[in-house]
């Protein structure tokens, strides 16, 4: 490491006196302004990180989700995974240093890690459409090449897409092609093949909705489309041309306000979709002829995604195990049936996707969606291997399953979350089921919930356990809640602090909406009242 470099060059990145950001859920997320500094760091450590997995490492910028004027950047580590915990740690220390202190830190990463600084070191970068993001990412370059990484520059690519050159680049191939063609290519054969399968046809049934929430996922699904159109035709709303990154659009807004986003005329029945800023999430929902707005989320695209899968495995007669991961998010009707209609397992985790994702890789196949609609479907290699076997040799009936498995593999991204590639799982096996959005939805009844954020002086005073499902501190918080929730019917409530804003996030579900909105309030106001809470106490009404 030519450690004068470093400095020389760190000056021109200047970290701002006293700024302090955490590597959270999804990478450093804040101000735009404030990040320059942090995008060079994160390039000086993805070479430490390639060097030490000897393995190509990505870099992200984006801030998903979050208003046009906030950026982020995350690392992916080789299997197109999120960056291991104690890399994070040494992400937070490297941000925070002050410059006189940075060369130290790095020196003692590189120790502590034992990092052959004589290893060749490669990194991709990808970023979203938000103005600063260029900038940025060629901040992130400047820190690669310092310390005398190798780098591609993807450009703009949605998120999962960065996750996805990550992979094939460090299997040999063998995920695929890594190039945003190869991508294109890979999902579109096995998407045109499984849509060839199904009976039922009719240009309405197969056209769908898109609202792009004005970011990347628009221009990528723009180039994709043709690719696909053979099985699925997409109207794209919200695609950058006039209005503001997520600014009333978009999944998360969707998800959250629970009403369509701006920009997008919807008729009765109508399918439509909507990802968040980087593609990585997607929610469903349409206007039953009463003009009520019905909302289909991450809960519900794990269901619809694992019963298919488990009536594959029985056509093909192999008993493989699959499981279903969620979060305490998780509508309580989602997870009743999953279990008690549908029989299969079903696991809570903290909230946030590697821990999600982690224990999806416990199984067979491992299906793991947060109710935000991040989420994805994982295929162990000796299942991929199997059913590779069972789609040559098997005869007539079973063999057709297992073929259709084969590209149900081949159409999920296994490496993240992936807007793109999970909408077009949804629209195959709706195609192949012959399901049309509201038997979808019929599947079950969302149990009525409301989700608040509360002020709180220092959000740590909340601790949890049980996967975020019971506060252990501030004392007598749990039991207020235990209180509470015993006045309601089918009532539910958990209280966390968020690992993305500064607010404590309550959570409550009960057989009716007023009672799930009293339940959420007087929630916030034990919170307030024994957890710190600052500014105006909560009011009711929403
Ligand atoms: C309730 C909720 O939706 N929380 C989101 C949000 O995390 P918080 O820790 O709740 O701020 O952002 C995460 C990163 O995008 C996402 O994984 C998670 O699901
Ligand atoms: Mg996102």
């Amino acid at each position: 490491m030519d450690l004068g470099a470093i400095t020389k060059y760190s000056a021109l990145h200047a970290k701002p006196n006293g700024l302090i950001l955490q590597y959270g859920t999804a990478g450093f997320r804040t101000k735009a302004e404030h990040l320059d500094h942090v995008m060079f760091r994160m390039g000086l450590l993805a070479v430490l990180r390639s060097k030490q997995t000897k393995s190509t490492i990505g870099v992200m910028v984006t801030a998903s989700h979050n208003p046009e004027e906030d950026n982020g950047v995350k690392l992916v580590d080789p299997l197109g995974e999120m960056l291991a915990p104690s890399w994070e740690e040494h992400a937070t220390c490297l941000a925070n240093a002050e410059e006189q202190d940075m060369q130290r830190v790095l020196i003692d990463i590189s120790e502590k890690e034992a990092v052959n600084l004589q290893q060749d070191a490669f990194v991709v970068i990808g970023r979203d459409t938000r103005p600063s993001s260029e900038k940025l990412s060629q901040s992130v370059i400047d820190g690669v090449t310092v310390v005398g990484g190798q780098f591609h520059d993807y450009g703009l690519l949605t998120t999962p897409q960065l996750h996805y050159m990550v992979y094939c680049r460090n299997t040999g191939g063998r995920y695929g092609k890594a190039t945003v063609e190869g991508y294109y290519q890979k999902l579109s054969k096995a998407f045109v093949e499984l849509t060839k399968q199904a009976s039922c046809s009719g240009d309405e049934y197969r056209s769908l909705k898109v609202d792009c929430a004005n970011g990347i996922g628009a221009l990528k699904l723009r180039e994709m489309e043709h690719y696909f159109s053979q099985g699925l035709s997409v109207q794209l709303f919200n695609d950058g041309s006039k209005g503001k990154l997520n600014h009333l659009c978009g999944a998360d807004f969707v998800k959250s306000h629970q009403k369509p986003p701006q920009g997008m005329e919807i008729k009765s029945n109508e399918r439509c979709c909507s990802f968040d800023g980087d593609a990585d999430r997607i929610v469903y929902y349409y206007h039953d002829a009463d003009g009520h707005f019905h909302l289909i989320d991450g809960d519900k695209i794990a269901t619809l995604i694992s019963s298919f899968l488990k009536e594959l495995l029985v056509e093909i007669g192999e008993s493989l195990n699959i499981g279903v991961v969620q979060t305490a998010y998780a509508n309580g009707s989602s997870t009743r049936y999953l279990e008690e209609v549908m029989k299969v397992p079903v696991y809570c985790t903290k909230t946030g996707v590697k821990h999600l994702h982690h224990k999806a890789q416990e199984f067979d196949i491992g299906v793991y969606f947060e109710a935000n609609g991040h989420g994805t479907a994982l295929f162990s290699t000796a299942v991929e291997m199997k059913i590779k076997q069972s789609a040559e040799q098997l005869e007539d009936k079973k063999r057709k399953a297992a073929k259709m498995l084969e590209n149900i593999i081949d159409l999920f991204n296994q490496a993240a979350g992936d807007a793109i590639s999970d909408m077009l799982v949804i629209e195959a096996i709706l195609a192949l089921k012959g399901l049309t959005v509201q038997q979808w939805d019929a599947l079950y009844t969302d149990l009525p919930n409301r989700q608040l954020k509360v002020q709180v002086a220092d959000r740590r005073v909340i601790s949890t356990t049980n996967a975020e499902r019971q506060a252990v501190t501030p004392p007598g918080l749990q039991e207020a809640i235990n209180d509470l929730v015993k006045k309601y019917k089918l009532s539910r409530a958990f209280v966390r602090p968020s690992g993305t804003e500064d607010v404590v996030r309550v959570y409550a579900e009960a057989d009716s909406q007023e009672s799930a909105d009293h339940l959420a309030h007087e929630v916030s106001l034990a919170v307030f009242q024994l957890a710190g809470g600052i500014g105006e106490r909560p009011q009711p009404g929403f």
